[in-house]
């Protein structure tokens, strides 16, 4: 899902800040839904303190020849994000997105926008309704060694919230926020 996002002219009243867009669309997503438009709200009331694990990460991939890659090399492998949603601001294309039918295409980098991905804890807390995308970041195509820039938003309920499926399935067990977040992060490093 790819949200305009306005020039950045101060006092523009359609300029948001990260965590007010995202407060945003998890209220269209609920919305969507037929829930109550606030159900996800109350659960991230803490961004921007020590009880939630919401986090800006800037990320840059420098140049590449890519005709002296290795074999299968990518700048950002297959991976789901983990807590609610991701906003990501992204200065080229590259990044692919895969379809429910396992093909994976290029997410368009239409400028002045933000893609909005879903991420592991909307999809237990949804029992599916809403499915995390798996993603990747290629190299540029070959000829093009150019650089790229991208600032993802991950967010994340707050530490304490119990995330349970809104269905009352219980599809996926009830888990913590903070304690999900831990035990994917311990997945992906390798630590116990
Ligand atoms: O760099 C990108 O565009 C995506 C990065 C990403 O998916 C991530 O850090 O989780
Ligand atoms: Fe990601």
């Amino acid at each position: 899902m790819a949200i305009r996002c306005c020039s950045s002219v101060p006092g523009d009243p359609e300029v948001f800040l990260p965590a007010e867009l995202s407060l945003r669309v998890l209220r269209v997503m609920a919305y969507s839904l037929g829930l109550d438009p606030e159900v996800f709200l109350s659960t991230h009331r803490l961004i921007g303190t020590d009880e939630n694990g919401t986090t800006l990460r800037s990320l840059y991939y420098p140049p590449v020849n890519s005709e002296k890659a290795k074999e299968g090399q990518l700048r950002c492998g297959e991976h789901s994000d983990y807590g609610s949603i991701t906003l990501l601001f992204q200065s080229s294309e590259g990044l692919q997105v895969r379809r429910r039918s396992g093909e994976f295409i290029y997410a368009p980098c239409i400028p002045g926008t933000v893609l909005v991905n879903i991420a592991e804890l909307v999809q237990r807390w949804t029992s599916d309704q809403f499915v995390s995308v798996l993603h990747r970041v290629l190299l540029p195509p070959v000829g093009e060694s150019c650089t790229r820039q991208s600032l993802a938003f991950f967010v994340q309920p707050d530490d304490e919230a119990l995330i349970t499926c809104c269905d009352g399935s219980n599809k996926y067990p009830p888990v913590t926020a903070g304690a999900y977040l831990i035990e994917r992060f311990n997945d992906s490093y390798g630590q116990s």
